[in-house]
């Protein structure tokens, strides 16, 4: 049974579009990533994904149930979980207090300190947990998001451009987690401009292009495919510039 699926996932804001028709299918187990020129509709895709916003037609099932009517929190219990792009984390308190904020209602009190020394070292911040989180890097922030939304163990992971703003080692760094996470069973849905990080972590690569899933198919597939590379033409980011010819995401 897939992890995810939308059926006809259709949203309109007023006279506009923006998902057309989406048929997107997430299997348990792979780290599927969307990508296509602004304004795609990716971001819209993933916030009906989360439920912040509601379809105007069509289904969302989340391991085979229908969620398409559940409020985001409701969501969140069955096991998704999402990292912004604009960190959530308590600037004035420290790292380890954000993780306690996010873990102690779900770890017992004895095991508490030990789970936040593993998930602090899993994110490389083990040398930083007492400092301010106001204090850390852009990059070590994100990574901190990342701890607080992967703290209580989601089936689904969901990333809103994970290493926008990263440096290339910075990039790096965050698809080996997100490839970590996966070897334990994460599913993981990354909405990504980044084609190095695609690249890095991608099973599964679905391409949105007006609304509408223009191409689908592996990391390899899709930098070969001629009318993918023709949408992205003169519409790269400053982001795919740092890391790709012009032009649009080849290898
Ligand atoms: N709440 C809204 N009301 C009206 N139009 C919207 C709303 N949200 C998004 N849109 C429009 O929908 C289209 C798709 O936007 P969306 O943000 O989903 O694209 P995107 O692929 O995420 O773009 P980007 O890569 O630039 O973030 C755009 O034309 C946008 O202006």
């Amino acid at each position: 049974m897939p992890m995810l699926q939308t059926i006809g996932l259709n949203k309109r804001f007023g006279g506009l579009h923006v998902t057309n028709n989406v048929d997107l299918t997430l299997q348990a187990g792979e780290v599927h990533c969307l990508i296509g020129p602004n304004g795609a509709g990716k971001s819209t895709l993933f916030r009906l994904i989360l439920g912040e916003h509601l379809p105007s037609s069509g289904a969302i099932l989340f391991g085979g149930e229908d969620i398409t009517s559940l409020k985001p929190f409701q969501r969140i219990r069955r096991g998704m979980s999402v990292k912004f792009q604009v960190p959530g984390i308590f600037k004035a308190l420290s790292v380890r207090q954000n993780l306690e904020i996010a873990m102690q209602h779900h770890y017992p009190p004895a095991a508490l300190g030990e789970e936040i020394d593993k998930l602090l070292a899993f994110l490389n911040l083990t040398a930083d947990a007492k400092r301010l989180a106001g204090n850390l890097s852009h990059g070590q922030k994100q990574w901190l998001e990342i701890g607080m939304a992967v703290s209580l163990k989601p089936r689904l992971l969901l990333l809103d451009e994970p290493t926008a703003g990263m440096s290339p080692e910075e990039t790096h760094a965050t698809g080996e987690m997100v490839k970590r996470l996966n070897a334990q069973g994460m599913t993981v849905l990354a909405v990504e401009h980044d084609m190095a990080f695609v690249r890095q972590v991608a099973q599964q690569v679905t391409v949105l292009h007006l609304g509408k899933v223009f191409a689908q198919g592996s990391i390899d597939e899709i930098v070969a495919n001629e009318d993918v590379a023709a949408i992205y033409l003169g519409q790269t980011t400053a982001h795919e510039t740092a890391h790709e010819p012009a032009g649009g995401p080849h290898a």
